[in-house]
């Protein structure tokens, strides 16, 4: 393969993804130009508001977007960052009016606001890293609610510390030293480093576990560690971003960090959609437009003659409204789940993998076997399986059969330790799989696919296979490559910056397996690949995964009930039934088994019993 071909690919990748964060910078730059210009000071003033308000929902969205769960207990590291900038730049005199009980070992600094920021940082991370030990257990509605009680506990505190805060009172002499170069100069390092993040591998891995944790923990993703990761870079974030707000302010109190600035970040987040970077700065500038246009009128104003009274609140109820509204037509926000610019929709980069680019040649696997010894597994007194032994080697396809509930799919959970056994082991080859972790399974090479297709639906086709790649240990550039490899093995290239969302039904299905080998596993588990397929698109899969086989001597245990695919591809096939094992051996042996025809065709009825045309329809591998 030739060189520009390999380089230009994540090249052209890396510019979309320039591409988009200045897409993002360019909004921000346009309208706080058109704000300087046409308003002046007024003007300028809402402008510093709006970059200080863009690095705290940035900084948000760096937690939200990537874990996908809403946090309200961002207000507690912004108010610990204004604190800690407060007393560390706070003139000595003003604090001995201001704070005369204050620690010794914390008064008198007198630091400039450069140098109190690193230390702000610093705070915020260990603040982070311990409140997220907790939290980052936590998903979905239960992490919202804890991120909220971290918010109230922290404004408790502060209003308790009274010798360090000032009670509820105002914390006043904080130098007021953000301007607007100063304000936009965060905000735009604020988005590069939260786009840098989105992208990165520890993002992309956030963002795979908040689509669907199972099946990036199938690929040797902690979900736990990514939404610590998350947490932690974001608290630190908005702890800087409140330092910032504390020094355009000048004086505040725990309340200016409390429900309504949470809630006024949160909604931008929502209102722009808070899966993107993109999102989050179309929010903030979107809110903090309507919010300054209708305060215009909340006094009351002059309409053709008639003059309209002063509405208490109107600037809280449009807000309100503005959130309804979005979540009503639009309810992953105005930016949606892709950020802005080339590459959304693949509408520019639709090619961003020509056919026409070779793919790095595969690797072979080393010889392995996969063995499962007396497993057994029961939900409640069902017996789902039963004392199952058998062993799938590598380059081998090993065909798994029987009919419905007939303990497959438990049987591959067992051995990915998505289930836990209730007796019985897994090796491979002489590595005992029976206690690691589900992703420890991943990391002895052995990957699989879901019987329902359980995709990342929030990335792209190409972000899908790669962040397999790299969850597999492989370096950005080798996961690239292995990337372009899959995506041609199974004819998506031309689908890389899509949704994955947005794919045909067949394709999806191939995505999923070409995400399962972006791993190069030992050993591949495919459930039910070819299931929904029509005739046509099941022999194009057969046709690639034989040449799979062939190519990297890998080994397949093969689930289907179209065992006209199955035979086609095994040279071995174990058929369970009611959770055991009640035939191995060839295919052919398979097929005449008495026992293997009574569990398909027989239902009650003996093998003797079976017609003529039932028994020709199990040999040519017809789906009973
Ligand atoms: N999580 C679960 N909780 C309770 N029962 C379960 C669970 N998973 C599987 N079972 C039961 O275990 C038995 C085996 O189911 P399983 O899905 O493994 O069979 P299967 O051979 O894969 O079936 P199919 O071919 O229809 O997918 C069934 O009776 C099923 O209802």
């Amino acid at each position: 393969m030739s060189d520009s071909a390999l380089l230009s690919h994540p090249a052209r990748l890396r510019a979309a993804n320039i591409a988009r964060t200045a897409v993002c910078l360019a909004l921000l730059g346009a309208v706080v130009l058109v704000l300087t210009v046409v308003f002046g000071r007024s003007g300028e003033r809402i402008a510093v508001q709006m970059c200080i308000n863009v690095a705290a929902v940035v900084a948000l969205c760096v937690y939200c977007g990537n874990t996908g769960i809403v946090s309200f207990g961002h207000g507690a590291f912004m108010a610990i960052g204004a604190y800690v900038s407060g007393i560390l730049t706070m003139p000595a005199a003003i604090q001995r009016t201001a704070l005369p009980d204050l620690p010794s070992f914390l008064a008198g600094h007198e630091m400039s606001l450069w140098l109190s920021l690193p230390l702000v940082a610093l705070a915020g991370l260990a603040f982070a890293a311990l409140s997220g030990s907790a939290i980052a257990r936590l998903m979905g509605a239960s992490a919202a609610i804890a991120s909220l009680g971290l918010l109230i506990i922290t404004h408790s505190v502060a209003v308790g510390a009274r010798e360090i805060t000032r009670g509820s009172q105002t914390f006043f002499g904080v130098p007021r030293v953000v301007d607007l170069t100063l304000a936009f100069g965060a905000a735009v390092v604020f988005i590069i480093l939260a786009r840098l993040y989105r992208e990165s591998p520890a993002g992309l891995f956030a963002r795979a576990a908040r689509d669907d944790p199972d099946a990036a923990a199938a690929l040797g993703i902690n979900p736990q560690q990514t939404r610590f990761v998350s947490w932690c870079l974001s608290g630190m974030m908005c702890a800087v971003a409140g330092a910032l707000y504390g020094h355009m302010l000048g004086a505040f109190s725990p309340a200016s960090f409390y429900l309504s600035l949470v809630f006024a970040h949160v909604a931008m987040m929502i209102v722009g959609g808070m899966a993107s970077v993109g999102g989050a700065v179309t929010g903030v500038i979107g809110v903090t437009l309507l919010q300054d246009g209708v305060r215009q009128f909340e006094g009351g104003f002059d309409l053709f003659g008639i003059a309209i009274p002063a509405v208490f609140g109107l600037t809280t109820v449009s807000l309100g409204l503005a959130i309804l509204l979005v979540i009503w037509l639009r309810p992953t926000g105005l930016v949606g789940s892709f950020e802005l610019g080339p590459g959304a929709g693949a509408r520019l980069f639709k090619n961003i993998i020509r056919p026409s680019d070779p793919a790095p040649a595969p690797t072979r696997v080393k010889e392995s076997v996969l063995v499962a010894d007396g497993l057994s597994k029961s939900f409640a007194g069902v017996k789902a399986v039963t004392n199952m032994s058998f062993e799938a080697p590598t380059g081998r396809v090993t065909g798994l059969i029987g009919p419905n509930g007939a303990g497959k799919s438990t049987l591959v959970n067992l051995i990915t330790r998505q289930y836990h056994a209730d007796g019985g082991q897994t090796r491979l080859s002489d590595h005992d799989l029976s206690t690691v972790s589900r992703e420890d399974i991943a990391r002895a090479g052995i990957s699989r696919s879901f019987q329902n297709l359980r995709l990342f639906q929030g990335l792209t086709v190409y972000e899908n296979v790669i962040v397999s790649a790299l969850a597999a240990g492989h370096t950005r550039r080798r996961a690239a490559e292995v990337a372009l490899r899959e995506l041609q093995a199974f004819d998506l290239g031309a689908w890389a910056a899509t949704p994955a969302q947005s794919l045909p039904y067949g394709a999806r299905k191939r995505l999923e397996v070409a995400r399962a080998l972006a791993q190069e596993p030992v050993i591949l588990l495919l459930d039910e690949p070819a299931a929904g397929m029509n005739p046509s698109e099941t022999d194009d899969l057969a046709d690639r995964l034989v040449k799979i086989r062939d190519e990297r001597g890998l080994g397949i245990l093969l689930i289907d009930h179209d065992l006209r695919f199955v035979n086609r591809l095994s040279s071995w096939t174990v058929v369970m039934h009611r959770g055991t094992l009640i035939a191995q051996g060839t295919p052919e042996d398979v097929r005449a088994n008495p026992a293997v025809i009574e569990a398909y065709i027989g239902r009650g009825r003996t093998a003797a019993a079976v017609t003529k045309e039932e028994e020709n329809n199990l040999k040519q591998g017809v789906r009973p």
